[in-house]
């Protein structure tokens, strides 16, 4: 067998961990290069005594192999990724057969959006609350595994407890249970994940949190990082979706990128409940003038363009900002854009989407 990524791994398969399995079992190898006699990679998830006993023997293992010229295998300092107390967050997917319902939960739905920072996780935690607020029993999972908002949107950041040190019980905040990946993890902590530890992650999200620990939800609202990537795809073939919302902005190289998610989602068979127009309208607070710095109306002429309902509107207002700084989203409260939201909500119940 020439040197590959297949022959380490058998290689490190026959390797006994001190306290039991080998090191692919209990997936602990991480980033596995091998350029031509050059091995590297990194041990992490178990603890450091652990990790740094089983070093040389695993060393050992992967020098034996013919072609060998180097072996490089890095344990990093300090509690790897979601370790700590509870649940290690980050793993190899497990497979699984065909989309998967998520256990407690009625309706799963995702809010996408094509480009970033058009408001979709403001959007996300402003529908979850006024949904609660309009009587239905909501969860809001943050699965922007690369740059998590929720917490600080939600006013949440107590790590969530796991009492079998499997399960994870989500939190609340604002009657709507939460979790986020950003939770598990040091606020300050980059996650560099590839591709299939990002929808490992993703999978535990759904899977390990005991989302009806409250109660038996209505909905869950899952906010997707931004994009047509990995978790999207992830996510729209594995968990049973009732559909998407698509959050654009009026402005033509948002829109652009929302015809893609749009597009996205019609392809993998993931039913588009609607679009939102976010930062459409913005009125002065002292003058009353209204002004449409994103332009306007861009967003419902595509959505009659594509046959798609349009949800509504919501206004560019300082106070969504600062409110969603604040950890209290604004429609906790009352005004305008709390207004908008409740408008939304009302029309996710009427159409049934809730
Ligand atoms: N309607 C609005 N009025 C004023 N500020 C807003 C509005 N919607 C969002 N924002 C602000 O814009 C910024 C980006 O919003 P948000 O993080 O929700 O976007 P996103 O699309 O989820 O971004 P990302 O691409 O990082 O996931 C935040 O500071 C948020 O408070």
């Amino acid at each position: 067998m020439s040197l590959s990524k297949e022959s380490v791994l058998k290689a490190l398969r026959g390797v006994a961990m001190p306290s039991g399995g080998d090191p692919v079992s209990r997936d602990l190898v991480r980033a596995l290069a091998v350029q031509g006699g050059i091995v590297r990679f990194v041990l992490e998830g178990a603890s450091e005594a652990e990790l740094a006993a089983a070093k040389p023997v695993i060393e050992a293992a992967v020098r034996s192999l013919e072609g060998v010229e180097s072996v490089t295998v890095v344990v990093p300092s300090g509690p790897a990724k979601g370790m700590g107390a509870g649940p290690k967050i980050g793993q190899h997917p497990t497979p699984q057969a065909g989309p998967q319902a998520v256990e407690g939960v009625r309706h799963v739905i995702a809010v996408g959006s094509g480009k970033g920072g058009v408001g979709k996780s403001t959007v996300s935690s402003n529908l979850a609350v006024a949904l609660a607020r309009a009587g239905k029993r909501v969860g809001l999972l943050d699965a922007d595994i690369y740059g998590p908002s929720q917490p600080r949107m939600m006013g949440v950041n107590k790590r969530p407890a796991s009492p079998d040190g499997k399960t994870i019980l989500p939190l609340q905040a604002h009657g709507v249970v939460v979790m986020s990946i950003g939770l598990m993890l040091k606020e300050d902590e980059a996650v560099i994940w590839r591709g299939p530890m990002l929808m490992g992650a993703l999978q535990q999200m759904l899977g390990q949190v005991a989302w009806d620990h409250y109660g038996p939800l209505d909905v869950l609202i899952i906010d997707l990082p931004p994009g047509t990537g990995d978790i999207q795809l992830t996510l729209c073939q594995k968990t049973r979706l009732d559909g998407a919302i698509v959050v654009s902005t009026p402005q033509d190289v948002a829109l652009l990128d929302a015809k893609k998610a749009l597009d996205m989602f019609r392809r993998l068979g993931t039913p588009v409940i609607g679009l939102i127009e976010n930062m459409s309208t913005y009125v002065c607070p002292n003058c009353g003038h209204e002004a449409h710095l994103f332009g306007h109306g861009g967003v419902p002429a595509e959505a009659e363009r594509l046959g798609l309902p349009y949800l509504g509107e919501l206004p560019l207002d300082l106070e969504v900002r600062l409110a969603g700084d604040a950890g209290q989203p604004v429609a906790t409260g009352e005004g305008a854009a709390s207004e908008a939201y409740a408008g939304i909500a009302r029309k996710l119940i009427e159409a049934g989407a809730v």
